[in-house]
């Protein structure tokens, strides 16, 4: 979807019809995009940001218990007392809240570290019995990270983004790339149009645990669909065992500042 910028109750309207709308697919889950209730309008983030993320955690919640479907719920400027973070909630189809993840990496490119908190914990979850991780746009080029998530059996990666359109040939391939090397599906929602400061790129993508695109967004708002088929990512991981064949005796090193 594209953002109103700095208006939160416009776009909680907006995400209301596309998420009825979604519902037309009979979906298991439902993805939003990154802080879609504010856009980046970092400054005025004090007066506009989701107080402890009440309001979306109500309004997903209840969405997701009225029409029996999990949501993961993009993110939102959540301002939690000491600070704001870039929060990501998901929900199960019960309505119950199954995960919360502050974004770890804060993109300065954007101007993020200078308005917001970064978080401190991983991001899985559960959905259909199918292990979940979820990351927040940035995150994506820290493919460690990643396998953090991926080594402790996440089969599904979930991305929620505001990709700016310069960088889309990145964003495919970094999201092509985190399909193939962890043997996972992934699930990115990336949102459309423009605000001051960028032109977004759209291109939500859903890849299967080959690399392959199962569905792709053209760069103007619009929704895609898909199957997620857990057998598949155990028949690639059984292929091509990279889990078990990792050395990671090896793998231990820091960079000198
Ligand atoms: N919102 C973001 O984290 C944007 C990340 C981005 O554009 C990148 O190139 O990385």
């Amino acid at each position: 979807m594209d953002i109103a910028f700095g208006q939160p109750e416009e776009n909680i309207k907006k995400a209301t019809l596309k998420l009825e709308e979604a519902l037309h697919e009979q979906p298991d889950v439902i993805v939003l995009p990154e802080l879609w209730t504010t856009g980046y309008d970092l400054t005025r983030l004090p007066e506009i940001a989701d107080q402890n993320g009440e309001k979306t955690k109500a309004f997903l919640s209840s969405f997701a218990k009225k029409h029996h479907v999990a949501i993961v719920g993009g993110s939102v400027a959540n301002d939690h007392g000491a600070g704001i973070a870039n929060t990501m909630y998901i929900f199960s189809k019960e309505g119950e809240q199954i995960g919360t993840y502050d974004k770890l990496h804060l993109f300065k490119l954007m101007d993020e570290h200078l308005y917001l908190t970064s978080g401190k914990t991983e991001n899985m979850f559960t959905l259909e019995d199918t292990s979940c991780a979820g990351m927040i746009c940035y995150d994506i080029r820290f493919p460690e990270w990643i396998r953090v998530h991926t080594s402790k059996g996440a089969e599904v990666l979930f991305v929620v983004a505001e990709w700016p359109l310069p960088r889309l040939a990145h964003w495919k391939a970094l999201l092509i790339s985190r399909a193939i090397e962890n043997q996972c599906y992934v699930v990115a929602c990336n949102r459309s149009g423009s605000d001051p400061n960028n032109v977004f790129a759209g291109h939500s993508l859903i890849i299967d645990p080959w690399g392959d695109i199962v569905a792709e967004a053209g760069e103007q708002e619009e929704m895609i669909s898909g199957i997620i088929d857990p057998q598949l990512v155990a028949s690639v991981r059984k292929q091509i065992p990279i889990f078990s064949d990792r050395r990671t005796e090896f793998y231990s090193f820091s960079f000198q500042k």
